[in-house]
């Protein structure tokens, strides 16, 4: 399918199914993402996001379906093709590693693309980690291990960044700094799909939210029908 199709689309998920052992996690994932969008998974505990995420990421070993990123079809291919296509994902867990230094964290992954963001800009976006670059993973606050996670991902290059839950257990000003972080990276042309059960974080960034249950999206809304669908999404997320 060329890039063009399906609205331009850069990533595109259609029919995906994934298992775990013989249990069936993803049931016909269809969804896709432009070009420097910012797009929401939204869904219950369990309704399959992460498995969505990882599955992209081919991290999941059984699975069927199309994956198709910029042209080419990934659904086949191994974590480490993925990530050299431009591909990151930053996982729920963070990552991090704790005897590991703030700087080494950073070091770690291998550059996959030119244009990885130069540490100055890291630092820019995120002072604290200039201020505790030779701390060790295991004495980060939980906002600072989450903002390592994400500056680890940027020093790649990728420019299609997975988050999965990017805000979860962090106090509500580390969530707004998360979100201005969130912000900067789409103005610069970031394309990013994020996994997120705070709606509230969500609904002010992200340009569109596919609504998942039960291993499917069963409904996709864009940022301007929120407010006539915020009462059906909460209905969706049982809150
Ligand atoms: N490693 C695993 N082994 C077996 N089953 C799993 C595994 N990971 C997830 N599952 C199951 O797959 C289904 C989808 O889980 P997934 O983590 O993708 O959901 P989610 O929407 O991301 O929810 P959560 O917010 O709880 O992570 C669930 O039924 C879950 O129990």
């Amino acid at each position: 399918m060329s890039k063009l199709e399906n609205n331009g689309a850069i990533l595109t998920v259609a029919d995906l199914h994934a298992w775990y052992g013989e249990s069936k996690a993803l049931h016909g994932m269809n969804f896709h993402v432009k070009p420097g969008e910012l797009v929401t998974l939204l869904g219950r505990n369990g309704a399959g996001k992460t498995t969505a995420l990882r599955s992209i990421m081919g991290l999941v070993r059984r699975k069927s379906g199309a994956i198709r990123f910029a042209d080419e079809e990934l659904s086949h291919r191994p974590a480490e093709f993925i990530a050299r296509r431009g591909i990151a994902y930053c996982p729920e867990e963070r990552g991090i590693f704790a005897s590991l230094s703030v700087g080494e964290n950073l070091e770690l992954p291998p550059v996959i693309a030119t244009g990885g963001m130069p540490i100055d800009e890291i630092f820019a976006l995120f002072p604290n980690l200039k201020r505790r670059w030779s701390s060790q993973g295991t004495k980060l606050s939980g906002g600072e291990q989450q903002m390592l996670a994400i500056a680890r991902i940027l020093r790649t290059g990728a420019k299609f960044l997975l988050l999965d839950e990017p805000t979860e257990g962090l106090a509500p000003v580390i969530v707004q700094q998360i979100a201005a972080v969130i912000q900067r990276l789409k103005e610069q042309g970031y394309t990013l799909l994020m996994v997120e059960q705070n709606f509230r974080f969500a609904a002010k960034l992200a340009d569109r939210y596919c609504v998942v249950e039960h291993g499917r999206v069963v409904e996709t809304f864009r940022r301007d029908e929120l407010d006539a669908a915020t009462h059906k999404i909460e209905v969706y997320l049982g809150v």
